[in-house]
């Protein structure tokens, strides 16, 4: 199980995290990231994805240069930018993180897999907004310490699930402000937007609603501003694209 693997390798790096010495002036401000979807100007509200590869689909973007990306993706009205740091299955790395921080203004969610506290001190360090915390990684007890944790450090807190059992062992344990449904099976790499309208109703009242991976046309993004999901959180298709700002409004069904 891919998952599993991924969560593995996590281990060793968090021990290895902890034999270093975490300082840092920055301070994180509670609600910037959620803020920034709820005041888009276009429904649902774009998180954009700065993915150079996976481990479903190898090497995504040849030319990867992130902070270039970021920039595209900033002038072409994404609401906030999503990072992958994990370096072994996405070669992703914080340092994109970092430096993309310093040339955007947008709110940055950390994607990544965080299992402990000590990686959410990191984010804050170099420059998250956000961070994800995924509902499949670990029992919903220890995702709501994680929660709260990130949330005294100023961050919001994307929580994520794919199945009904997980949304329900979430919020019969704690009350996220915004819920990522992740459209990718990770263990089967199967994406289906199906997953989001099936979960749907089953959301607590008032939260905002991420739709999550496998969203490739305007007719996606109609169906999920139809349902009424709040954002939606686009990688692959755009990262793919040779120029990102006709992307982004082929996505919303404006003509170029
Ligand atoms: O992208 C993958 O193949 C993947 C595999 C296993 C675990 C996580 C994975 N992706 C992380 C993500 O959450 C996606 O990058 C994100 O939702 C964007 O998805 P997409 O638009 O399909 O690139």
């Amino acid at each position: 199980m891919l998952l599993t693997e991924i969560l593995n390798s996590k281990q060793l790096e968090v021990q290895k995290l902890k034999k270093t010495e975490i300082n840092s002036e920055r301070k994180a401000v509670s609600g910037t990231f959620i803020e920034a979807l709820q005041n888009h100007r276009e429904s649902p509200a774009l998180i954009a994805e700065v993915k150079k590869a996976s481990p479903s689909k190898g090497i995504i973007r040849h030319d990867f240069q992130p902070v270039k990306i970021a920039k595209e993706y900033e002038e072409a009205g994404a609401a906030c930018l999503s990072v992958l740091t994990d370096g072994p299955f996405f070669q992703g790395s914080l340092h994109y993180l970092e430096e993309i921080r310093k040339n955007t203004s947008l709110p940055l969610l950390r994607k990544d897999f965080i299992i402990d506290e000590r990686q959410i001190e990191e984010s804050v360090i170099y420059g998250a907004d956000a961070i994800l915390l995924i509902a499949a990684a670990m029992p919903a007890e220890r995702l709501r310490l994680l929660y709260e944790h990130a949330e005294s450090s100023g961050l919001d807190v994307l929580v994520e699930v794919h199945s009904l059992e997980e949304l329900k062992s979430v919020t019969a344990e704690f009350s996220p402000s915004l819920i990522g449904i992740n459209n990718r099976d990770l263990n089967t790499f199967h994406t289906d937007l199906a997953t989001t309208f099936s979960l749907l109703p089953h959301m607590p009242e008032g939260v905002l609603i991420v739709s999550e991976s496998g969203i490739v046309s305007s007719d996606d993004v109609s169906r999920l501003k139809a349902s009424g999901v709040g954002a939606m959180l686009v990688g692959e298709t755009l990262m793919r694209s040779e120029n990102i700002n006709s992307a982004v409004s082929s996505l919303y069904g404006y003509a170029d």
